[in-house]
């Protein structure tokens, strides 16, 4: 590539990449109606809503999308002739056999495996339990925070004898009472995270911890000045303190400091403990620490009596002992890629130094504790952990993965004998044609390839980041035009930058945000994009939407 100054620049093909979009199907195209459509006017609407998709695809570059769909179309085209439906559990065949439940189990064992866990034994505590997803991620959110109320709330577990009534509550009625926190968790993420949290807690009636901090303890908020927030702090930038910078300029992790200070608030109130934490997430890409987070929190569930709680049911008479907190893992995008990038690590063939040490995150992750007048703990502190199937790993449609343990698992809330299963799951109907993409999609991408790809993804980020540094010095000259405030947190596979004019925005899909960089203070609000690295994404690409940015109209001016 030339100098950035000299008028030799090498552009990519402008044809391949400049060409007019073509538009989809009109409204009046796509009309329906009762006579039906004839097969000319069928035709002619699928063509051009192929066109203008493919070139949409093309021009993917604003969100998690692998676009490389890796044959699907020759291998799985003929599984379209059937009604793949794997309604219930995974592991029971149920009534309704037209299902894909032994592909769902070996897509399972993968995951339990890949995340340092053990694939699925009924009988077996410490095994892994899980689904496939028919939404994505969001449905994985939102089953695991329902399982962690559920579980923290002295609610019955799967297979144990019910108490004398019926009733799921596993709790004794009079101690599970409203102002009896013991039976009340509280919900911990930090303000990156994404929003599938903020509704899954509205759909669960789940408390954040800011809404029982305002409810309850009024005057006690230990950080944040005292006022309680929903979200729990996110990092600022390293050597900076909170009133001088903003987390809006740090990398999108968690502020350890400030979770650990909130979650030993509650805990201390004996307040059940949810937290959640985000691996790779998604607007800046960044990776929570897990093995600090989990390190940090043992003593303080220790001292709180939260590793071993009793839980008393009917009528006091019987009770049951189980842990006190639930850590979920939102690796919507990170749980893909992180464990191959892990194996890059260790292995010199790949030829690969990370910029940070890459983090732990799954099932693997074991912390101790030794208190000074007792037996050490140690303890796996990953309960759950979730992945989106369309993301990191290709699939042509929303789908995921959910793991987590045979330990946890909950009576269903009811027993519907007519789908000759349990209904362990959070749908009904569930995608029987996921697994199978899913299965094909494993069976064809090698631990070794998996590796490269992962690689490859981090390889065009910094590339992203130096082209983009190139474009602001061009502009900075040629304009006089301010920053472009690229960044890009360590081992993340997205880059954010000032965000393109609307033009462009449009045409490379790209996300946008808008971040005060000040608490209240509008005066300083920046308009971000950011652009997704991933594996299906080639330099050329990445070229081709550099180059749009070299144009003078490239960037609105900032207001
Ligand atoms: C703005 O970008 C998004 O909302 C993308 C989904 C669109 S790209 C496929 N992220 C979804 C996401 C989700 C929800 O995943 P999905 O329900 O699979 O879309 C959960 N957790 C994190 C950290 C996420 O980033």
């Amino acid at each position: 590539r030339g100098d950035v100054f000299s008028e030799d620049l090498v552009l990519p093909d402008p044809e391949a990449w400049n060409s007019l979009p073509p538009g989809p199907p009109t409204a009046e195209q796509l009309k329906l109606r009762r006579t039906g459509l004839t097969d000319t006017e069928r035709a002619a609407v699928l063509d051009q809503l192929a066109a203008h998709l493919e070139y949409k695809r093309d021009h993917l570059l604003g969100y998690q999308v692998n676009a490389d769909m890796g044959g699907y179309a020759e291998d799985l085209g003929r599984f379209l002739r059937t009604h793949i439906n794997n309604i219930g559990d995974p592991f029971a065949n149920g009534g309704l056999k037209v299902n894909s439940k032994v592909v769902e189990q070996a897509v399972l064992a993968y995951f339990a495996e890949l995340w340092h866990g053990k694939p699925y034994a009924p009988t077996d505590r410490e095994s892994c339990w899980g689904y496939v997803l028919s939404m994505g991620s969001t449905e994985g959110n939102m089953y695991a925070l329902w399982n962690a109320r559920d579980y923290l709330a002295g609610r019955r577990l799967l297979g144990e004898e019910g108490p004398d009534s019926n009733s799921l509550t596993y709790a004794d009625p009079h101690d599970a009472t409203p102002d009896n926190p013991a039976y009340q968790p509280v919900v911990f993420y930090s303000e990156d995270t994404h929003y599938s949290f903020s509704k899954a807690v509205r759909v669960l009636n789940l408390p954040t911890f800011g809404e029982m901090g305002r409810g309850r303890y009024p005057t006690e908020c230990p950080i944040n000045g005292g006022v309680w927030p929903d979200d729990v702090p996110s990092a600022l930038p390293s050597g900076t303190d909170r009133d001088e910078r903003y987390s809006t300029f740090g990398p999108g992790s968690i502020d350890v400091d400030a979770l650990v200070a909130v979650v030993d608030f509650f805990a201390g109130k004996g307040h059940p403990i949810i937290v959640n934490l985000n691996f790779g997430s998604t607007f800046k890409g960044a990776h929570d620490p897990v093995r600090e987070v989990a390190d940090r929190l043992l003593p303080v569930f220790y001292r709180h009596g939260l590793i071993d709680r009793e839980i008393h049911y009917g009528q006091g008479r019987r009770s049951d002992r189980r842990r006190g907190f639930w850590i979920h893992v939102d690796g919507a995008l990170g749980a893909g890629y992180v464990p191959f990038l892990a194996r890059a690590e260790k292995e010199p063939k790949y030829g690969y130094t990370p910029q940070v040490p890459v983090p732990e995150f799954d099932f693997g992750v074991r912390s101790r504790f030794a208190p000074h007048d007792a037996e050490p703990v140690e303890l796996d502190m990953v309960a759950s952990i979730v992945v989106s199937g369309h993301k990191w790993l290709g699939a042509p449609w929303p789908c995921g993965i959910l793991l987590t343990k045979v330990k946890y698992q909950m009576q269903p809330p009811s027993t519907p004998d007519y789908i000759g299963s349990l209904d362990t799951t959070f749908a009904g109907s569930r995608n029987g044609f996921s697994p199978i993409v899913l299965w094909d999609h494993l069976a064809r991408t090698s631990e070794g390839k998996q590796v490269s790809l992962a690689v490859h993804s981090q390889r065009m980020a910094a590339y992203l980041v130096e082209q983009l540094h190139k474009v602001e010095a061009y502009r900075r000259l040629k304009f006089a035009e301010d920053s472009l405030f690229v960044d890009r947190t360590p081992l993340a596979i997205t880059v954010r930058f000032r965000r393109p004019s609307a033009r462009l925005v449009a045409k490379w899909s790209l996300s946008t945000v808008s971040q005060r960089m000040r608490p209240g203070d509008d005066s300083g609000i920046r308009h971000l994009a950011h652009v997704f690295l991933m594996a299906s994404t080639t330099q050329e690409k990445v070229d081709a939407f550099v180059a749009d940015l070299y144009a003078y109209d490239a960037f609105d001016a900032i207001d």
